[in-house]
C-alpha cells in the first residue's frame, strides 16, 4: 500500500529503471551538481537504482536541515570504495552513532577553538620553515605545501617531527595523498551507488574505482597501523613526545579495558586526523596560490596592508597581527570560497522520512551539500567566479559550508584555518608570487584547472 508524500524535489529527466545513472559524472560532480541547480533549483534531487541522492545547492537549504535538523541529517552512506581501501573504522565514515560519538569527543577534546591556540607556536615555527624552503626551491612551493601541512598534523596527532626528505612518515602520508586525490568520489561514483559493482570482475565497465580502492589498501593501512606501532616503540624508548596518539596509548595502557576507547577507535581517530586534515590544508594553500598568480592586485593589495602594519619590524606576521590585518582575512575567506579543497563535502545520509518547503526526502537518502554550488550561489555572490576579497567589505556574506554541516561539521576547522592563515600571511610578507615565464620572458599564465577525488589540487 502506497502512503500518500509531497513530491520529491526537482530533477532532472531519468532513464527507466536505473534513473539517473548515466548522468552522474565520474569526473567533477561537483560542476555537475551545481549546474543542476541552475535549471532546477536549489534542492535537487537525482535516483538511482536503491536510493535517492538530494543536492543542497545554497547555504540556506544545508543549514536548514544539516544543521537546524542534525538529529536526522548526520548519518554517513557507507562508501564502498572507502571500505575497499581502508578506511571503514576511520570517523569520516563511521555511521551515526555511539561509535561515531566516541570518536568526535575524542577529537574535539584535543581539537577545539580553546585548545587550538596552544598549537599557534608550532604553526608559526613550520612558517617559517616554509618561508625558508619557499626561498632555496621556490618552484617546488607544492611539495613544501605538503610538508607544512604533513609536519603540523604529524607533529600534533602523532607526536612525529619531521627530520628529512627521506621520513619515513612522508613517505607514507604522500602516498596516502595521492590515494585520496585520485580515488572516485565518495557516494557518487558507480561503485558506491551500485553495491554489486565492488563484486564484479574488474573488466566489467564501471568497477574501475573499486579495483583502484583494492590496489591502494596496502597505503592505507599502512598509514593507520605505522604510526600506532612507531608511537609504542618510543614508549618503551622513553623517546615518546606529547600527542593524541600518545594521550590515548597511555589511557590504555594506564587503565586497560576500562578506557573508553578501543585500538580501532585511537587508529581509526588517528588516521582521520592526518587523512582529513594535512591533504585539504595543502590543497587550500594551492588554491591561494593559484589566486595569487591569476589576480595579481589583490595580491599587492594584500601586501601594502602587512607592509603597513609591519613598517620596517625585522620578523614575519604573526597571530596576534591578525585582527589588524582585515584585507588579508577576506583574501582568506575568498580562498575558501573561490575554489574548494572539498568541492563537494562529505555526503550526509538522512535517518528518517523528512518534509522540507514541500519536498519529499526519504529516509536513507544521500544528502550532498555540494560546497562547489553553495559558494558560487549567484543570489549570494556577485560575478561568484572571481577572486574578489573586497566582496566582504561590500556586505557579501563569509562563505559557509566548506567545512561542512552539522554534527559532522569539520573538528579540525580551528587548526585548518590557523595553519591557513599564518601561511599565506608569511608567504605574502615574504614574497611576491608571479607565473613562470617562458623563454622569451612571456608569462604563462595557469589555467583554473583542478583534480578530481575527495580533496582536490591545482593541476
Ligand atoms: C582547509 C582545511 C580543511 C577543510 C577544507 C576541511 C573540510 C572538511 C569537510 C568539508 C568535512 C566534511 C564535513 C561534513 O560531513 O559535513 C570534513 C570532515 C572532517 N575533517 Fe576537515 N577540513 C580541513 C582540515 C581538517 C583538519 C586540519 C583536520 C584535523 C586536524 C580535519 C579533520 C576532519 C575529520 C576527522 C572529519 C570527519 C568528521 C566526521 O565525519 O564527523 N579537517 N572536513
Amino acid at each position: 500500500q502506497q502512503r500518500k508524500h509531497p513530491p520529491l524535489p526537482p530533477g532532472p529527466p531519468a532513464d527507466p529503471i536505473i534513473g539517473h545513472l548515466r548522468t552522474i559524472p565520474a569526473d567533477r560532480p561537483d560542476i555537475f551538481f551545481y549546474e543542476l541547480s541552475k535549471k532546477y533549483g536549489k534542492v535537487v534531487h537525482l535516483r538511482i537504482p536503491g536510493k535517492t541522492m538530494i543536492i543542497l545547492n545554497s547555504a540556506q537549504a544545508a543549514t536548514d536541515l544539516l544543521d537546524k535538523r542534525s538529529g536526522i541529517y548526520s548519518d554517513r552512506s557507507s562508501s564502498n570504495v572507502f571500505n575497499l581501501m581502508g578506511w571503514d573504522k576511520s570517523i569520516a565514515f563511521v555511521p551515526y552513532g555511539e561509535r561515531f560519538r566516541k570518536q568526535r569527543k575524542m577529537l574535539n577534546d584535543y581539537l577545539h577553538h580553546k585548545q587550538c591556540e596552544n598549537y599557534f607556536h608550532l604553526e608559526a615555527l613550520e612558517a617559517r620553515q616554509l618561508v625558508k624552503k619557499l626561498s632555496s626551491i621556490p618552484d617546488r612551493f607544492n611539495d613544501h605545501f605538503n610538508r607544512y601541512s604533513s609536519a603540523i598534523i604529524l607533529r600534533i596527532a602523532h607526536g612525529h617531527e619531521i627530520v628529512g626528505d627521506d621520513d619515513p612518515y612522508l613517505k607514507i602520508t604522500s602516498d596516502a595523498e595521492h590515494c585520496l586525490s585520485n580515488c572516485a568520489t565518495p557516494g557518487s561514483n558507480l561503485v558506491d551507488l551500485i553495491p554489486i559493482m565492488k563484486d564484479l570482475p574488474s573488466w566489467f565497465p564501471g568497477t574501475y574505482p573499486a579495483t583502484q580502492a583494492r590496489s591502494y589498501r596496502p597505503i592505507i593501512d599502512l598509514l593507520h597501523d605505522y604510526p600506532f606501532e612507531d608511537m609504542k616503540k618510543k614508549m618503551v624508548e622513553g623517546t615518546a613526545k606529547d600527542s593524541y596518539l600518545l594521550t590515548h596509548l597511555e589511557g590504555l595502557q594506564r587503565e586497560g579495558e576500562n578506557y573508553p576507547y578501543t585500538i580501532d577507535d585511537i587508529k581509526g581517530s588517528t588516521g582521520a586526523i592526518y587523512a582529513a586534515g594535512a591533504d585539504t590544508t595543502w590543497s587550500t594553500l594551492s588554491i591561494f596560490m593559484l589566486a595569487m598568480v591569476l589576480y595579481p592586485s589583490v595580491q599587492a593589495q594584500a601586501q601594502e596592508e602587512i607592509d603597513n602594519l609591519m613598517g620596517v619590524a625585522d620578523r614575519l606576521p604573526e597571530f596576534n597581527d591578525r585582527p589588524s590585518l582585515t584585507y588579508l582575512e577576506c583574501v582568506l575567506q575568498e580562498t575558501y570560497r573561490w575554489n574548494n579543497a572539498a568541492p563537494t563535502g562529505l555526503p550526509h545520509r538522512s535517518t528518517e522520512d523528512d518534509v522540507y518547503n514541500g519536498m519529499f526526502i526519504p529516509k536513507g537518502s544521500v544528502i550532498v551539500a555540494n560546497t562547489r554550488g553553495i559558494t558560487l550561489d549567484e543570489d549570494v555572490y556577485r560575478d561568484p567566479h572571481k577572486f574578489d576579497p573586497s566582496r566582504y567589505l561590500r556586505g557579501e556574506p563569509h562563505p559557509v559550508g566548506h567545512f561542512g554541516f552539522g554534527r559532522r561539521i569539520c573538528p579540525g576547522r580551528h587548526l585548518a584555518d590557523s595553519s591557513v592563515w599564518i601561511a599565506i600571511a608569511s608567504i605574502l610578507f615574504a614574497f611576491t608570487i608571479s607565473p613562470v615565464k617562458a623563454s622569451d620572458g612571456t608569462p604563462l599564465i595557469p589555467e583554473e584547472e583542478f583534480l578530481s577525488g575527495v580533496t582536490r589540487s591545482v593541476i
